[in-house]
């Protein structure tokens, strides 16, 4: 995938465990691609989170959904699980292992690294990362160790410094304030809980495509 390619599946990234919904986890996803979800993460983390052969087993049967919409299926974490899986590709935070090892280590497949400052996204994309997620932009519930809230400071500060990789924010996103990440030089906005515990989350995912692609145009 080039990063013209991969610039427009960050536009709706949905990032979802069995934990992040009341609903179930295969349903959500299935709608969430529906509405227009452009690429997935499993992120099966957290109190209460699936473990051995029922994490596996759902992993599967969302990267089966996955397929059938032919959109990519991102691993958050456990390398064993992406190759296992022979997943599309693998999210690593600061904390989450030697990032050069981890690029390595996955050849030919998508790299996303967490960076929250402008000498995390120069080293995550010495190393070969192929898109940043960039947050917490806002507060959020979800992810309780997450570093301070930034705004669209970061974000901005990445596209003023001459990196164009693809960059997707992430915390506390929904679809009213989607399109200030957008604007800030976001290529799309990461989401959980906006999807995950909404009633319809077809419609929330389109709600969310339609701001960012609203916002690209403003851009
Ligand atoms: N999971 C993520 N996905 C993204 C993505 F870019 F894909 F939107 N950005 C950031 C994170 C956060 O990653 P990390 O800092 O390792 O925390 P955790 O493993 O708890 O998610
Ligand atoms: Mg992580």
């Amino acid at each position: 995938m080039n990063k013209a390619e991969l610039q427009d599946r960050m536009k709706v990234y949905f990032i979802m465990g069995s934990t992040n919904c009341s609903a179930d986890a295969e349903e959500v996803l299935e709608k969430a691609l529906i509405g227009g979800a452009t690429i997935f993460q499993f992120r099966e983390k957290g109190e209460g989170c699936l473990e051995g052969n029922d994490r596996i087993e759902l992993a599967m049967a969302l990267q089966q959904i996955c397929g059938r919409f032919n959109v990519p299926f991102i691993i958050n974490d456990d390398i064993h699980l992406m190759k296992k899986l022979n997943a599309d590709g693998l999210h690593v935070g600061q904390e989450d292992g030697d990032l050069k090892e981890i690029r390595n280590a996955v050849p030919g497949k998508l790299l996303g690294v967490s960076v929250h400052n402008l000498n995390e996204a120069w080293l995550a994309l010495e190393i070969g990362a192929d898109y940043l997620g960039v947050g917490p932009v806002y507060p959020t519930g979800t992810k309780t160790d997450t570093r301070p809230v930034m705004g669209y400071s970061v974000i901005r500060e990445l596209r003023d410094n001459g990196i164009d990789a693809p960059i997707v924010g992430i915390g506390g996103i929904n679809k009213d304030n989607a399109s200030g990440v957008v604007q800030a030089g976001a290529d799309g906005v990461a989401v959980i809980t906006a999807i995950s515990n909404h009633l319809k989350p077809a419609e929330a995912a389109g709600e969310l495509l339609k701001a960012v692609e609203n916002a690209k145009q403003n851009n």
